[in-house]
C-alpha cells in the first residue's frame, strides 16, 4: 500500500488519522508537524512515525495530506514543492483554497486533489466532499483516494465550484450541531433532568433522527410530520422554532461560512 503523510496533526489532521487507522497499516501512516511536543506524543499515543519536516514527508509518503491552516499553506507549499512531482497525489483540506492556486504554487505538472471532511472522522463517521480533475488520476489512484476518505466516513464526489457549499453543510456543520445538542440538553436541565442524561437523550436523538435520514430515505419534512401528532406537544415546539427563525438562522449560518471561505 502507498504511504499517505499529513502535514499538521491538529484537530483535523488526527481525526484523519485516526479514521485512517481502521483501515490502514501503522507504518503506512506518517506525518509531521510544528508543534515537536505534540508529534512526539501523538506518536507515542498511537504508534505512527513522524518526520522531522515536510520536505521529508514529502520524500516518503506518495499521498500527502496538506492539514493545516490556510494562512500557513504558503509556508507548507514552498516546503515540499521542489520534493513532490507529478507522482505524488497532494490533497487539501484547507477551505476557499482552489486547485487552480495550489498547482500556481507547486507547480502545473503537479496533482493536487481538494477535499473537506469533517471531524466526525475521528470515529469513522466523517462526511468529505472531494474534488479532483479527472483525467489526472489513474483508476488505482480514485480508488486510493476513494478508500483513504471512505475509511474516514462517507465520501462523495463533487464539481469544485460546489467545495464552499460542502463546507457549509459539512465542513463546519459538526459545529452548529454542537450548539443544537447543548442548547437542547439546557433545555432539558431546565426542567430538572440531569446534565449527563440531558446530553445523552439530546445526542442520541440527533443520531437517530440523522440515521432515519440515510437510512429511511424519506423527505425530512414527512419524518418531521410523523413526529407531530395533532394538537400535540412538538408541533406546540415546531411552531416556536419558526417564530424564531431557526431555518433561517441555519441558512443565515451558511451564508457566512460560504463568505468566509471567498475571503481566505
Ligand atoms: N477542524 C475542522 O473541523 C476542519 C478543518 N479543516 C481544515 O483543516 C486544516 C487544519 O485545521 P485544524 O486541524 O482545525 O487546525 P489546527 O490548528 O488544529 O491544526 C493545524 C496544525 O498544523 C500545524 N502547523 C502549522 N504550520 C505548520 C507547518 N508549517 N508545517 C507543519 N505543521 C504546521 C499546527 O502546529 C497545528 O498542529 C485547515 O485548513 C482547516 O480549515 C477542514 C475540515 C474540518
Ligand atoms: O473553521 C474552519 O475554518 C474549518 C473549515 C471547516 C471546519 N473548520
Amino acid at each position: 500500500m502507498a504511504k499517505i503523510g499529513i502535514i499538521g496533526i491538529g484537530n483535523m489532521g488526527l481525526a484523519i488519522v485516526k479514521g485512517l487507522l481502521g483501515t490502514y497499516s501503522r507504518k503506512d501512516i506518517l506525518f509531521t508537524d510544528v508543534n515537536k511536543e505534540r508529534c512526539e506524543e501523538i506518536t507515542k499515543e498511537l504508534g505512527i512515525e513522524h518526520v522531522d519536516n515536510n520536505g521529508h514527508l514529502a520524500a516518503s509518503a506518495q499521498y500527502i495530506v496538506l492539514a493545516v491552516k490556510p494562512q500557513y499553506f504558503p509556508a507548507v507549499l514552498s516546503d515540499i514543492r521542489n520534493t513532490v512531482t507529478e507522482k505524488n497525489v497532494i490533497i487539501s483540506i484547507a477551505p476557499g483554497i482552489t486547485t487552480t492556486q495550489l498547482k500556481e504554487k507547486l507547480g502545473d505538472e503537479k496533482r493536487v486533489v481538494r477535499a473537506m471532511p469533517n471531524t466526525p472522522a475521528l470515529l469513522g463517521e466523517g462526511m468529505t466532499g472531494v474534488c479532483y480533475e479527472e483525467k489526472a488520476f489513474s483508476a488505482e489512484e480514485k480508488q486510493a483516494i476513494a478508500d483513504i476518505f471512505g475509511s474516514l466516513g462517507k465520501m462523495r464526489l463533487v464539481e469544485e465550484r460546489l467545495m464552499n457549499a460542502v463546507v457549509c453543510v459539512s465542513g463546519s456543520s459538526p459545529a452548529y450541531v454542537y450548539m443544537f445538542i447543548e442548547a437542547l440538553a439546557d433545555s432539558a436541565v431546565k426542567y430538572g433532568l440531569p446534565r449527563e442524561a440531558a446530553y445523552e437523550m439530546a445526542a442520541q436523538s440527533v443520531l437517530g433522527s440523522a440515521k432515519m435520514v440515510l437510512e429511511t430515505g424519506e423527505h425530512p419534512g414527512a419524518l418531521k410530520d410523523k413526529v407531530c401528532s395533532p394538537g400535540g406537544t412538538t408541533i406546540a415546539a415546531v411552531s416556536a422554532l419558526e417564530e424564531a427563525g431557526f431555518r433561517n438562522a441555519v441558512i443565515k449560518a451558511a451564508d457566512a461560512c460560504y463568505k468566509k471561505c471567498t475571503e481566505l
